[in-house]
C-alpha cells in the first residue's frame, strides 16, 4: 500500500514532559554540541541561551542585512533617548521669563528631528527585520530538511528524540513561532531595552544618581519573574511535543484526504475530535501549569508603585523648593516613564522566546550523523558474482525485538530470488538492510566478497532500483515520477519510453491530458488522481528507469499488490525483460509471482528457513509447501468441482 499519512504518532518512547534524556542515550545526534543540549539549563537560562544561539545565526544567515538593522536598531534608540532632552529644551524656553526664539527653535528642532527620525526609520526597520527573519526561517528550515536526509541510513528518523527535535525545528509545536519572528521582535525590543539605558541615565542626570538605580532594579527584577514564565511556557511547549505532534498528527488524519474515506465509513469523527482534544490539552497543560502566580503579580506591582514613589516624591519635593530647574524636571519625568522600557515587554519578549526556540532544535537536526563511519569504496558495476548476509541480526532502534537474527543468504549475481514468510517475518527489513538504509547490528553484508559499509553508501543506492511495499505517490508530473530514478540524469526520453512500457505504465500515459507532464495529484485543479494500480505500475517504471541509468540490483517488494488479473499477467510476461541482466529481489505472498524466481528463500525466526527452487520446496514438503497448498487449495477444489460437473 503506498504511504497514506504524513506523519506518524508519537513512539511509544518518546520523553515525558520536562524528563532530559542522558546525552549517551542518542547515537544518532552531538546533543552537546554549540550550545543546543537543554535538558540541563534552567528555564530562564536556556530561553536566553536560545535567544543568544539566533543572535549567532543572524550574520552567518545575512551579514549585510544584521549589519544594517543593528545600525538602524541604535540609531532609532539614540533618536528616541533624545525625545526627553528635546522637550526639556522645549519647555524651559517656553516657561523662562525672557521667552528666548533661540531657546525654542532649538527645542523645536530637536523634537522635529527625533520625530523625524521615527517615522522614517521605523518602516526600515520593519522591513529589514522582517527580510531578515525570512532569511533566517529558510536557512533553518534548510538546515533542517538537509540535517535530517543527511544521514545515510533511516534509523534516526525512528528515534523518538529526532522526531521530537525535527517537530520543534519545524516549530509545529510551538503554535507554529517560526524563528524568524524572533528578528522582528529583537528588532523591537533592542530599541527598547536601549531607550531604557539611556532614560536611565538622563535621570540621573537631571534627578539624582541613585533614581534610576532604584526604579531600573525595580522595573528588571520584576521583568525577570515574567521572563522566568515565559521560559516555563516555552519549555512546557517544547517538552510536550509529543502530545502536540499526536494532536498535530490527529489533525492531519482529520482534515486530509488520505483517510477521509476510512474516518466516514468507521464513524471516528467523534473519537478523532476527542483524541485531538485530549491530546491538545494534555499539550497545554505545562502551560497552564506555567503562569506566574497572582501573589507574585500583587508584589511586581507593589514593588513598581513604590518605586516610583520613591523616585517621584523626591524629586517633586526639590522642584517646587527650586532645587530642579522646570527643563531638569521635564527631563527627569520623561526619563522616568522610559525606564518602563528596562522591564517586561510582554508580545515581543513573548514571540523571542518562543520563536527562538526552534534554533537550537534545528541546530541539533542540523549536525544529525550517519551511524558509523560511511564506506569511500565506489560501487559501479556491482555486484559481479553475489550479495551475501553472513550472520546478520537486526532489531529496529526502539522496536520490540529482533526482527533478523543470524541470517544467512546468498543471491547470486544475475539471478532471481524471491523472499516469502508470514506477515512481519522481516521481508521488507531485510531489502531495506540490502539497500543500506539500516545497518546490521551484528553479522554482516557483503558485496562480492566486500563488506557493504566499505562501499560509500550513496555509490551503492545508484546501483538500487527499488519498489518499496509503501511506495511513494509524489504530486508531480510523470516524468519527474519517473525521473526521480535518476534525479542526476539527463533528461532521456529513449529510457522514460522503455521504462514505463515495461512498467507497464505506457499505455496510462497516452491517456492522460497532459501526457508527461501531467500533475499527478487530485489536490491541483489541473492535477488527476491516479488508481492504486496506476500508481504502482508508475512506481515499477521508476525503478526500471534507473535500471535503464545503471542499477544492477532490482528490488520488488510486493510489485502485483494492487495490480489487476490483465496487468498481472502481462507483468509475469514481461518478467524475463525485466529483470534480465539484474540481480533481483522480489518479496511477496502471491505463489504466482513468486514461481518467477529462480530461488526461493522463506524467511522465518529471523532466518532462512527454507532455500531452493520452486520445486525443490516442493519436493521438501517443509513450510513452503505448506502454504503453497494453502493458497493454491481453492483453485484446486474448484477445478475438481468443475471437472465432475462437466463429467
Ligand atoms: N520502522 C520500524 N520500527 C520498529 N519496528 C518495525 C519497523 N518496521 C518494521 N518493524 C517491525 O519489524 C518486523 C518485521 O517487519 P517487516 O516489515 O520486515 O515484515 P514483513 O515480513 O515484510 O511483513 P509483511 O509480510 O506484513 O509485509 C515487524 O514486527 C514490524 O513490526
Amino acid at each position: 500500500m503506498a504511504a497514506s499519512v504524513p506523519e506518524r504518532p508519537p513512539h511509544p518512547s518518546a520523553a515525558r514532559a520536562g524528563e532530559p534524556r542522558p546525552a549517551e542515550v542518542n547515537r544518532f545526534m552531538k546533543v552537546d554540541s554549540r550550545g543546543t543540549n537543554e535538558s540541563k539549563k534552567k528555564n530562564g537560562d536556556r530561553a536566553a541561551s536560545d535567544v543568544l544561539l539566533l543572535v549567532r545565526q543572524l550574520p552567518r544567515v545575512a551579514k549585510g542585512l544584521t549589519f544594517a538593522l543593528a545600525v538602524l536598531v541604535v540609531g532609532q534608540a539614540a533618536g528616541s533617548a533624545l525625545l526627553p532632552l528635546a522637550t526639556g529644551r522645549l519647555v524651559a524656553a517656553l516657561t523662562d521669563a525672557s521667552k528666548s526664539m533661540h531657546g525654542v527653535t532649538v527645542g523645536l528642532v530637536l523634537l522635529g528631528v527625533v520625530l523625524f527620525l521615527d517615522v522614517v526609520l521605523d518602516p526600515i526597520r520593519t522591513m529589514l527585520a522582517w527580510r531578515l527573519g525570512t532569511a533566517l526561517d529558510g536557512a533553518t528550515a534548510q538546515t533542517t530538511v538537509d540535517g535530517a536526509l543527511r544521514p545515510a541510513q533511516i534509523g534516526h528518523l525512528d528515534d523518538a528524540d529526532v522526531a521530537d527535535r525535527i517537530e520543534r525545528a519545524r516549530a509545529v509545536g510551538l503554535g507554529a513561532h517560526p524563528p524568524g519572528q524572533a528578528v522582528t521582535a529583537l528588532a523591537g525590543l533592542v530599541p527598547l531595552r536601549l531607550t531604557g539605558l539611556v532614560s536611565a541615565v538622563l535621570l540621573g542626570w537631571a534627578g539624582q544618581w541613585w533614581m534610576p538605580v532604584v526604579l531600573g532594579s525595580a522595573w528588571v527584577v520584576t521583568g525577570r519573574w515574567q521572563e522566568k514564565e515565559i521560559g516555563r511556557s516555552v519549555s512546557a511547549h517544547a517538552g510536550e511535543t509529543a502530545q502536540l505532534r499526536r494532536a498535530a498528527y490527529l489533525r492531519e488524519v482529520a482534515t486530509t484526504a488520505p483517510a477521509a474515506k476510512e474516518v466516514r465509513l468507521f464513524g471516528l469523527r467523534s473519537w478523532l475530535v476527542e483524541r485531538f482534544t485530549t491530546a491538545w490539552w494534555d499539550g497545554m497543560v505545562q502551560m497552564r501549569r506555567a503562569r506566574v502566580s497572582p501573589r507574585r503579580h500583587t508584589l511586581a506591582i507593589l514593588l513598581l508603585l513604590a518605586a516610583h514613589l520613591a523616585v517621584v516624591l523626591p524629586l517633586v519635593h526639590q522642584a517646587t523648593h527650586g532645587e530642579r530647574s522646570v527643563e531638569q524636571l521635564t527631563v527627569a519625568l520623561q526619563a522616568l516613564l522610559g525606564l518602563f522600557a528596562l522591564g517586561f515587554s510582554g508580545d515581543l519578549q513573548w514571540m523571542l522566546h518562543t520563536a527562538s526556540a526552534a534554533v537550537p532544535a534545528a541546530l541539533a537536526v542540523g549536525e544529525l550523523e550517519t551511524a558509523g563511519e560511511a564506506g569511500r569504496l565506489g560501487a559501479a558495476g556491482l555486484p559481479q558474482r553475489e550479495i551475501r548476509f553472513e550472520k546478520v541480526g537486526f532489531a529496529y532502534p526502539g522496536g520490540r525485538g529482533r526482527v533478523l537474527d543470524g541470517l544467512d543468504l546468498v543471491l547470486p549475481a544475475g539471478s532471481s530470488l524471491a523472499i516469502v514468510g508470514d506477515n512481519g517475518a522481516g521481508k521488507s527489513t531485510l531489502t531495506k538492510l540490502l539497500a543500506g538504509l539500516y545497518l546490521p547490528d551484528s553479522g554482516r553484508i557483503t558485496v562480492d566478497g566486500q563488506d557493504l559499509r566499505a562501499h560509500d553508501p550513496e555509490a551503492w543506492c545508484r546501483q538500487l532500483a527499488v519498489v518499496f511495499q509503501d511506495f511513494v505517490r509524489y504530486p508531480f508530473s510523470v516524468r519527474d515520477n519517473v525521473g526521480f530514478g535518476r534525479i542526476e540524469a539527463e533528461a532521456d526520453d529513449e529510457a522514460l519510453i522503455e521504462a514505463t512500457r515495461l512498467g507497464g505504465f505506457l499505455s496510462v500515459e497516452t491517456e492522460l491530458p497532459g501526457g508527461w507532464d501531467t500533475l499527478l495529484s487530485g489536490a491541483y485543479t489541473d492535477g488527476t488522481e491516479l488508481s492504486g494500480g496506476q500508481w504502482q505500475r508508475l512506481a515499477l517504471s521508476r525503478a526500471l528507469y534507473a535500471v535503464r541509468h545503471g542499477a544492477r540490483v532490482l528490488v520488488l517488494d510486493e510489485p502485483t499488490a494492487h495490480l489487476d488479473v490483465q496487468a498481472e499477467h502481462e507483468l509475469y510476461a514481461r518478467f524475463l525483460d525485466i529483470t534480465a541482466g539484474l540481480t533481483t529481489v522480489l518479496v511477496s505472498h502471491r505463489f504466482a509471482t513468486v514461481r518467477l524466481a529462480d530461488r526461493i528463500a522463506v524467511v522465518q525466526d529471523g532466518r532462512i528457513g527454507e532455500y531452493g527452487t520452486h520445486d525443490e520446496l516442493l519436493a521438501a514438503d517443509g513450510r513452503y509447501a505448506r502454504m503453497f497448498r494453502v493458497q493454491s487449495q481453492p483453485f484446486m477444489e474448484q477445478g475438481v468441482r468443475e471437472g465432475s460437473s462437466r463429467a
